[in-house]
Formats: C-alpha cells, sequence, structure tokens
C-alpha cells in the first residue's frame, strides 16, 4: 500500500467517524497518524516517481523576500509576474504554459523582492501528480505566496489548493501555535491551559501523544488550540507563510459579484490582463510583508533617505541592521541613537545593540 492511498484511509475513517466523547481518543490516535504519513511526502525517503526537488527549480534567491505564486494552470499567474516585474514570463491561453520556476524582482517601498512565477499545479499535486511536489517544495521556502485564483471558476479550488499546500506542513496566515511541551521522564502527561479550551479534551492530548511515545510530559496550552496545532507542534517541520488570495480576471465578472469576493479574508480582486485593482494588491503585499525600512544618519550630518537598508520582522536589531551594512560595522558597534517609531524620545534614544528597530527608523552607529 502506497503512502497516499494509506492517507486516503485515514482521511476517509476521520470523515467516518462521529466526533463525540466516546471518539475522541480514537480521533486523536487517527489526526497523529495522518501527520505522521504526510511527514513522509514532505521529506520522501525512497524515490516515488516525480518526487523529489526537480531540476531547473530552485533559482538563486536574490532580494529581502521572496513572493511564491501558487495556482492551477492559466489563472493568469504569468501575465501578473511579467506585470509586476517586467520580466516576461510566456503567458498563453493553453495550461501547463509555464514549466519550471521563473524569477523576477520587483522594487516595493526601496525594498527589491523576488518574485517567483510557477507552473500550474493540479489536485493531487502533493502526493506527486504532474510537477506539483516541486513547485509546493519551492512554495514552502518563500517569505510570502501569492494564491492565485480565477474568479470565473469554482471557489472550491481555494480549499483544494490549501488542502495541498497543508498537507506538506504549509501554514497560510497563522501564527506557530502558543503550546509548549515539556518532555519528562516520568509522572505521566500533565496538562495545563491558560484559556479555556473548548476544541480538544484531555483524552485527545494524551492519545496524540502516546501516538507519538510521549508518556510523560507537561503540555502548556497559552490557546484554544485545534488537535492539529497540537500535533503541528510535535511534529514541528512547520513553515508559516502569509498568503494573499489573488482573485484574478475580475474584468470578467459583474460588479455585484465582485462584491462578494470582497468578503473572502486576506484577498484582493485584480485583473492582471486589465491591470485592475493593482494598486490595492501591492499595497497589500506590502503590509503583509512586515518589511523594516532603516535609514542612516551619519553622526553631525542629515539622514541619507535616498537608499533604506530593509530587514525583516522579527530580525531588525540594531545589530542586524549594522549587519546590513557590513560586517566589520556589526562587530565594532558599541551603541546607536534611534531617531523613529522604535525611539522613545522625539528627540531620539541612545540604545544597545539588541534594540528592535522599527519601519521608516532613522539610525545613527557609534563605534568603540
Ligand atoms: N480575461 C482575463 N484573462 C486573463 C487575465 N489574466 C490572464 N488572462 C488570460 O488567461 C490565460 C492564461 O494566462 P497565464 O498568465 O498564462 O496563466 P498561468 O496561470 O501562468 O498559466 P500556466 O502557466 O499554464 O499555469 C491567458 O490567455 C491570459 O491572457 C485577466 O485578468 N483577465
Ligand atoms: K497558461
Ligand atoms: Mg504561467
Amino acid at each position: 500500500m502506497t503512502t497516499i492511498s494509506k492517507i486516503k484511509e485515514i482521511e476517509d475513517e476521520i470523515n467516518k467517524t462521529q466526533k463525540n466523547k466516546a471518539t475522541s481518543y480514537h480521533l486523536g490516535q487517527l489526526r497523529s497518524k495522518l501527520a505522521k504519513l504526510q511527514r513522509e511526502l514532505i521529506n520522501p525517503t525512497s524515490g516515488g516517481g516525480s518526487g523529489g526537488p526537480g531540476q531547473g527549480f530552485d533559482v538563486a534567491r536574490t532580494g529581502i523576500a521572496s513572493v511564491g505564486f501558487i495556482g492551477f494552470p492559466s489563472v493568469g499567474k504569468s501575465t501578473l509576474m511579467s506585470g509586476l516585474t517586467g520580466t516576461t514570463s510566456e503567458a498563453a491561453a493553453y495550461e501547463f504554459t509555464t514549466l519550471t520556476t521563473v524569477p523576477g524582482t520587483m522594487d516595493i517601498n526601496g525594498a527589491k523582492l523576488q518574485i517567483l512565477d510557477l507552473p500550474g499545479i493540479i489536485e493531487g499535486a502533493k502526493d506527486g501528480k504532474g510537477r506539483g511536489r516541486q513547485v509546493i517544495a519551492v512554495s514552502r521556502t518563500c517569505n510570502m505566496i501569492f494564491m492565485v485564483l480565477d474568479v470565473c471558476k469554482p471557489l472550491a479550488d481555494k480549499a483544494k489548493l490549501e488542502k495541498e499546500l497543508e498537507g506538506v506542513g504549509i501554514r497560510l496566515n497563522k501564527q506557530p501555535p502558543n503550546i509548549s511541551i515539556t518532555k519528562k521522564d516520568k509522572g505521566g502527561v500533565m496538562i495545563s491551559h491558560t484559556v479555556p479550551l473548548t476544541k480538544i479534551d484531555h483524552d485527545v492530548v494524551k492519545a496524540v501523544l502516546s501516538e507519538y511515545k510521549i508518556n510523560s510530559a507537561s503540555v502548556m496550552f497559552r490557546q484554544d488550540a485545534t488537535v492539529d496545532e497540537l500535533i503541528d507542534v510535535i511534529e514541528g517541520n512547520r513553515v508559516y507563510i502569509p498568503c494573499i488570495y489573488v482573485l484574478n480576471k475580475i474584468d470578467q465578472i459583474s460588479i455585484e459579484e465582485l462584491d462578494l469576493l470582497y468578503k473572502i479574508p486576506h484577498s484582493v480582486p485584480i485583473s492582471s490582463k486589465e491591470w485592475l485593482n493593482i494598486d490595492e494588491l501591492t499595497e497589500k503585499m506590502w503590509e503583509e510583508l512586515r518589511l523594516v525600512r532603516v535609514y542612516t544618519k551619519p553622526s553631525k550630518a542629515p539622514p541619507d533617505y535616498s537608499q533604506p537598508v530593509v530587514l525583516r520582522q522579527g530580525k531588525s536589531s540594531v545589530l542586524d541592521f549594522a549587519n546590513a551594512i557590513h560586517k566589520e560595522i556589526a562587530k565594532q558597534l558599541k551603541f546607536a541613537m534611534v531617531y523613529g517609531a522604535s525611539s522613545k524620545h522625539p528627540r531620539g534614544q541612545r540604545v544597545g545593540v539588541d534594540h528592535i528597530l522599527m519601519d521608516e527608523d532613522v539610525v545613527t552607529l557609534f563605534k568603540r
């Protein structure tokens, strides 16, 4: 039996099983088994046909962040990519026009982004259909995903694509679950929580831990987590990526239909062919990338606003800033003066190397 058919079998059993107190232990076991099988699809150990990274799919990474385009064939990914970057990625009316990763760059508010146009994927992509597995492998390494959807096609496509990505450990528009598991030598499983747990009970937690052979541990929930979030923490190889649902081809629909589309969270309706509403898309993209622009100010001189140093959120300390300019500068760094949102005083604040900078801060570095 192949991994894929085993997954299918467990999914069927989960769907058949009624959710109640009596079945929760069993469901916890099933969900864990499913996650373990899915792990084999993320890191296939055997050759498995078209599995594994494909030649020509890995491209040299440039820029501060990368955005990968995921979607079914002919939804307009390449048309959008060419328009945004100026790099031509062939677009045509037939499916699978794009056969490999096509990189381009886009400048947004002084930050250079890498845009990766990808081949269309089909349902079952993660299980090795078409070039799907390679496409998904590239998208796992992106800082943002554009899920491109054709508004003339059924909206169910969105859920299908999400399932493909979820199946390989990609979590869209989610934060890592706030659950900590501390393994112990003895004492059994201790469960505590700072908020009421409405989606799981102790039986499920015990079933999951036992399925992963964790017999003694203290588990602390700081959010109302689901069983899948618990499993995510145990499995550990999840990637959390912001995703914008790009609803393309709105030139084909009515205003009334357009109004309905606006109800979908994290979405932007556009037309890549008629170049409609692209500004909203790039604004949203900028917002969700949460990049931090920092301007240098030499001491006793005005700030240099011509070219920001662009950092990523989570890696935007004064030391990160110095490193981005030059390793030697970082080595000699003693303290900094900061002006802007992260500074306590409008006239600037003296800060240490661990101080976290915010977008549009101005910084003067002082050496030892
Ligand atoms: N009406 C309309 N057609 C569009 C739009 N964007 C793209 N198209 C058309 O849709 C077809 C497919 O466009 P592509 O850009 O090749 O789509 P793709 O998603 O890159 O396709 P694959 O690489 O084959 O997966 C082409 O005929 C485009 O002209 C749009 O906004 N409106
Ligand atoms: K196409
Ligand atoms: Mg294409």
